[in-house]
């Protein structure tokens, strides 16, 4: 049986918890029931703080989890990131008070405030930098205005919250993070599986169906605009003089391509989303 280790709290929970029932797993039924066993799908999902999701998989007491790229590195778990996920995105910046710091050397000798010390500490030796960190579980952007700090490494989504606290962002950006998927194992039947199915939720999130009709003279333009994911497929109509086209098309470009498609002569354009598929 698979062991799936998924966030029980925080930003990152919802939509795990979402995407896994979309991929066709059994959730927990109790919110606050600590795991749950799919018997169906053979696997038992535990309900744990994404910030120790990376230290179960990394020690192989779970095999496969879901957190965020950010957490898995501050960790230094052995886990390896197997997958992204496409949601829970978020940049990890540097502030300061506007005008203190102009680049990243400037952080030599001071004091800096994170919830993410593993991370902002390996970023500053691998740029040379000796700051003193100052380890904080959380709002972190009121460190300075209280005087624990001179500057912040915080995740940044937004700006909102170090704007309301006066903050800037500064120096280079410490990581683009994301949700991602994280294993030590290597080849475990299930984890492709999964793979599998949660590729599938996520390209029926990001992809429509569009279907339409072309004349056979305009066919070559339509799939220029209309590449698909593959190949798009061509049927025949009863008018020889026309062919019925179906394709995969960004969901976001869904209006855009319509347009192109109907200024070229295609008609008939119907869009419907995509339930679930495997690719
Ligand atoms: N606006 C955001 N605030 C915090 N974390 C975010 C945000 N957007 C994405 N994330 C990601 O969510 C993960 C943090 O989740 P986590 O549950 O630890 O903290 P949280 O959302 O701040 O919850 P809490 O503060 O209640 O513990 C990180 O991977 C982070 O990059
Ligand atoms: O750029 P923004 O959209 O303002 O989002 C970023 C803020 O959100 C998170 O805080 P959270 O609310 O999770 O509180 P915490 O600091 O106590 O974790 C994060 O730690 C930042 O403080
Ligand atoms: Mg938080």
């Amino acid at each position: 049986m698979l062991r799936i280790a998924v966030p029980n709290k925080g930003s990152l929970s919802e939509t795990a918890a979402d995407m896994l029932v979309e991929a066709g797993y059994t959730g927990r039924r109790d919110p606050r029931a600590l795991s749950a066993v799919d018997p169906r799908n053979d696997v038992e999902f535990f309900y744990l703080r994404p910030r120790d999701i990376a230290t179960y998989v990394g020690s192989g007491a779970l095999d496969v989890g879901i957190t965020g790229r950010d957490l898995l590195l501050d960790s230094g778990s052995q886990a390896a990131e197997i997958g992204t996920l496409d949601f829970g995105g978020s940049t990890f910046r540097f502030a300061g008070r506007p005008g203190q710091f102009a680049e990243l050397g400037d952080l030599e000798g001071v004091r800096v405030a994170t919830s993410y010390p593993g991370l902002v500490g390996d970023f500053l030796a691998r740029h040379g930098v000796t700051a003193a960190l100052v380890s904080l579980d959380g709002a972190v952007e009121s460190a300075i205005n209280l005087g624990v700090a001179d500057a912040v490494a915080d995740v940044v989504s937004t700006g909102s919250t170090l704007r309301a606290q006066g903050l800037e962002i500064f120096g280079p950006v410490i990581l683009e993070s994301t949700a991602v998927l994280i294993s030590a194992k290597q080849d475990l039947a299930g984890i492709a599986t999964l793979q599998r199915r949660l590729q599938g939720v996520l390209v029926a999130r990001q992809y429509v169906l569009m279907d339409y009709d072309v004349p056979v003279a305009l066919l070559d333009s339509a799939t220029a605009i209309t590449p698909g994911l593959e190949s798009p497929t061509i049927s025949p109509l009863q008018d020889s003089g026309w062919v019925a086209v179906r394709a995969m098309v960004h969901r976001s470009d869904t209006n855009h391509v319509m347009d192109s498609l109907y200024d070229i002569g295609a008609r008939a354009i119907l869009v419907s989303s995509i339930h679930a598929a495997r690719i």
